[in-house]
């Protein structure tokens, strides 16, 4: 298998930077007309992936909204892993996971080995227990062509307490994370497989934000963040950056032309 930064660069050449979060919240199944249950999110989570998996380039599921239905839930999220790839689209698995080393080994074997049940194109990873501590992550995706998303200045306003706190070099967690990142990517073309999440609803940024990956920039939409937003940001760096939503697009279903449409429109808007 490729990079991952390889396949995703294309796939954003190919579709454009919009990535579709598929989280079924229990208010959205709600307005769906569905039951809060098994059923009623297996019906939602499909009825979206065949909806946007065709002309997204990446969707991104988040894993509590499965799990909260325990292993049937999974074995949904199972199926939207399996249906989004199936239709082109790359999944990045938004499991926000971070952990001692040897756990982090686990964390990767469930989610970037190719042999498993969940295994996704990319997932998000948490730096909290210490950059190292997401080296399994980082070697099992160079492995399998996979990629790891490391949340660095994040959409939610509780974020800049400890993201902009200074380590003992003096620079910021955020700008350590950045580092990091680009020491990883630094040989990589056209883009490197180890992206930075960073909000769309950030403001301004001191930190320097060019290390040769790709950027997650969940926020857009439901949260306030817009594209005029994204271009401020981050710039020249803009065209890998995956401006993300979820609730924006999921509201328009069940009916699946209008939330293929808020795909296009948004890809058009963030390309033009
Ligand atoms: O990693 C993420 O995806 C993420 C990081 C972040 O900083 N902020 C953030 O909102 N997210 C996720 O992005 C999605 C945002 O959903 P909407 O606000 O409905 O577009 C949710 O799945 C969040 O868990």
């Amino acid at each position: 298998m490729s990079p991952f930064g390889t396949r995703l660069h294309a796939a954003i050449t190919d579709r454009g930077p919009f990535c579709v979060g598929i989280d079924p919240h229990a208010g959205l199944l709600h307005e769906w007309g569905l039951a809060d249950d098994v059923a009623g999110l297996e019906r939602f989570a499909l009825t979206v992936v065949e909806a946007v998996a065709p002309y997204a380039s990446v969707v991104k599921p988040q894993s509590a909204f499965y799990e909260r239905f325990g292993s049937r839930g999974v074995a949904v999220l199972e199926r939207v892993v399996a249906d989004s790839r199936a239709a082109g689209a790359l999944v990045l698995m938004d499991v926000k996971r971070g952990d001692i080393g040897s756990t982090s080994q686990a964390y990767a074997d469930a989610y970037l080995d190719p042999a498993s049940p969940l295994a996704s194109d990319a997932i998000t990873a948490s730096p909290f227990l210490g950059f190292g501590s997401l080296d399994p992550m980082i070697d099992t995706a160079r492995t399998h062509g996979a990629g790891v998303f490391v949340l660095a200045l994040t959409s939610n306003k509780e974020g800049p307490e400890f993201q902009h706190a200074r380590t003992d070099s003096g620079a910021t967690v955020a700008g350590t994370v950045l580092d990091h990142l680009r020491r990883l990517n630094a040989d990589a073309d056209p883009l490197g497989s180890f992206g930075a999440v960073i909000g769309a609803t950030i403001g301004e940024s001191d930190e320097d934000l060019a290390f040769n990956g790709p950027v997650l920039a969940p926020g857009y939409g439901a949260q306030g963040g817009t594209t005029a937003d994204i271009r401020r940001i981050f710039g020249p760096a803009a065209g890998a950056v995956l401006a993300s939503s979820s609730r924006e697009v999921l509201r328009l279903g069940p009916d699946t032309g209008a939330m293929r449409d808020a795909v296009r429109r948004a890809n058009d808007e963030l390309t033009a």
